[in-house]
C-alpha cells in the first residue's frame, strides 16, 4: 500500500478500564411480514422516505416470508461467542442489541444493568470504517444510553474495526481459494487462470461519506479509509492465494453493491452487476464474488448477491461461484474473542498486547478519533471516541 500508517494521526493514552460483559451489536432485521415496513422505517427514520419507495426494497423480504436471516445469524454469532469466552474463562456474558429492529440497544442496556454490568466492550457486526459501518452504531449507543438514562452510570467501549484482523480475513482466503477451483471446474477442462475474475463487494455508501471515512486528518486516497481498508484486505486475500504449493494468481477488482439513495448522488462504483457484464465482455469466463464487506450471510448477500448479481453472470454465460461470509466460522469467532480479551487484559486501548493485523493500515484504533467518519448530514454524541 503506498498510503500507509504513516500517515495516520497519533494514538493517545486513554484511561484504565476492565470490562463486565460483552455487547455484540448489530443491524437487525424483520422476522416475519407485519416487520418489514416498520423495520424499513426504522432504518430510514429522519429522511421521509415514502412507503411506496420502502415497498422496493421491502420486496426483498417479502420474498423470504419477511425474514431477514441477520437475526438467527447473530443469535447463532452470540452462542459461539459465549462458548468460546467459557472455553478461555473469561467471565463475560454477551448481550445483543440492534439498531434497527428487536432486541434493540437500550434492551439490551437494561437488561446488562439490571444484572450489574457497568463497564461494556462493544463488538459490531462489521469491519470497517464508514458512518454506517462504524460512527453510526457508536451513535446509536450514545442514544441508547441517554434514552435508557444510564449516560452516567454505563460505560460503553468498542473493539477496533477488525477488517484486518486474521480472524475476519482467514475464511476469506480459504472461501476464495476454493470458490476459484469451483469455477474453474465449472469452465471445463481446458480452463485457467486466465479465465476467471475474483470480485471482491462490499456495500456502495456516497462518495462523499467515503471520503469522511476515517480519522478526519488522515489520508487514505480517493475512497477514504473504507476504500483504502477494502483494496488492502484484497490485496492480503490475492497476496495469500498466490503463495504455497497450490498457488494461484487471477486477476481482481473492487465492486460495489446494495446503493439506495437518490440517483443523482454518487456513490462508489462500478455497481457488481455492471462489473460483471463488462467481463463478460471482455471474454472472462468465470467470476467469483468474494462478500468481503459483510460479516454474515444476511439479505445484502443473500439477496443482492446470491440472487442477483448471480442471476446476472448467469445470464452473461459466466460460472459463477459465491464465498461464504465469516458467519460463525471458528477462525472467525475465535478472532472476535481475540479482539475481546486485546481490551479486556490489559485493560487499555492500544495496550502492551499483540494486536494483530495484516494490513499496513491496521491494527487500527480501539478509540475512534475525533470527527472519524463523519455523518455529511451531521453529527451526533457517540461512545468509543474522543470527544
Ligand atoms: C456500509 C453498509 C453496511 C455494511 C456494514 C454493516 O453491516 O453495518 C450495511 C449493512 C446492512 N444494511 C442493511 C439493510 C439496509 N441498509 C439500508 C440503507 C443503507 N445502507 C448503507 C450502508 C451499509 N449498510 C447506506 C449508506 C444506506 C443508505 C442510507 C441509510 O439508510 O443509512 C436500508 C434502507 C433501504 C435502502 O435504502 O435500500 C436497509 C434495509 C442490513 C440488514 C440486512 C438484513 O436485513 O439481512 C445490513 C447488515
Ligand atoms: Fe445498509
Amino acid at each position: 500500500m503506498s498510503q500507509g500508517a504513516a500517515s495516520l494521526p497519533a494514538r493517545d493514552p486513554q484511561p484504565r478500564t476492565r470490562y463486565d460483559a460483552v455487547l455484540l451489536v448489530s443491524f437487525g432485521g424483520p422476522e416475519g411480514q407485519d416487520d418489514v415496513l416498520p423495520f424499513l422505517r426504522n432504518v430510514t427514520r429522519g429522511r421521509g422516505i415514502p412507503d411506496e419507495r420502502l415497498e422496493e426494497v421491502a420486496h426483498h423480504y417479502r420474498h423470504f416470508g419477511g425474514v431477514s436471516p441477520i437475526n438467527d445469524q447473530n443469535r447463532a454469532l452470540r452462542a459461539a461467542l459465549t462458548a468460546e469466552l467459557d472455553r478461555r474463562g473469561l467471565d463475560l456474558p454477551v448481550y445483543w442489541g440492534n439498531r434497527n429492529w428487536d432486541p434493540y440497544l437500550s434492551d439490551a442496556l437494561r437488561a446488562a444493568h439490571a444484572a450489574g454490568h457497568r463497564r461494556l466492550l462493544a463488538v459490531v457486526t462489521s469491519a470497517y470504517s464508514s458512518y454506517s459501518s462504524c460512527r453510526q452504531y457508536r451513535e446509536d449507543l450514545a442514544a441508547a444510553l441517554e434514552e435508557t438514562g444510564l449516560t452516567a452510570e454505563v460505560q460503553v467501549d468498542k473493539v477496533r474495526q477488525y477488517f484486518d484482523h486474521p480472524g475476519f480475513v482467514g475464511p476469506f482466503v480459504s472461501g476464495t481459494r476454493d470458490a476459484i477451483r469451483t469455477v474453474l471446474d465449472e469452465i471445463g477442462p481446458d480452463a485457467g487462470p486466465g479465465d476467471v475474475h475474483v470480485l471482491f463487494s462490499t456495500h456502495s455508501i456516497p462518495t462523499v461519506t467515503a471520503v469522511a471515512s476515517g480519522p478526519p486528518t488522515a489520508d487514505l486516497g480517493p475512497d477514504g479509509a473504507y476504500g483504502a481498508q477494502h483494496r488492502a484486505v484484497a490485496e492480503v486475500v490475492m497476496a495469500a492465494l498466490a503463495s504455497g504449493t497450490d498457488a494461484i494468481e487471477v486477476d481482481w477488482s473492487l465492486v460495489f453493491q446494495s446503493r439506495s439513495g437518490s440517483p443523482h448522488t454518487p456513490w462508489l462504483e462500478p455497481d457488481v452487476n455492471d462489473a460483471i457484464g463488462e467481463l463478460a465482455s471482455r471474454g472472462v469466463r468465470g467470476v467469483v464474488i468474494v462478500p468481503l464487506g459483510f460479516v454474515s450471510d444476511h439479505m445484502e448477500v443473500v439477496w443482492d448477491l446470491d440472487e442477483e448479481a448471480t442471476a446476472t453472470a448467469r445470464d452473461a454465460g459466466l460460472a459463477v461461484s459465491r464465498v461464504p461470509t465469516p458467519g460463525v466460522d471458528p477462525t472467525f469467532v475465535t478472532g472476535l474473542v481475540d479482539l475481546v480479551e486485546e481490551r479486556h487484559t490489559t485493560g487499555e486501548p492500544d495496550g502492551p498486547v499483540d494486536r494483530p493485523a495484516l494490513t499496513p493500515l491496521g491494527p487500527w484504533y480501539d478509540v475512534c478519533r475525533a470527527g472519524c467518519c463523519a455523518n455529511p448530514r451531521g453529527e451526533r454524541p457517540a461512545v468509543a471516541g474522543l470527544a
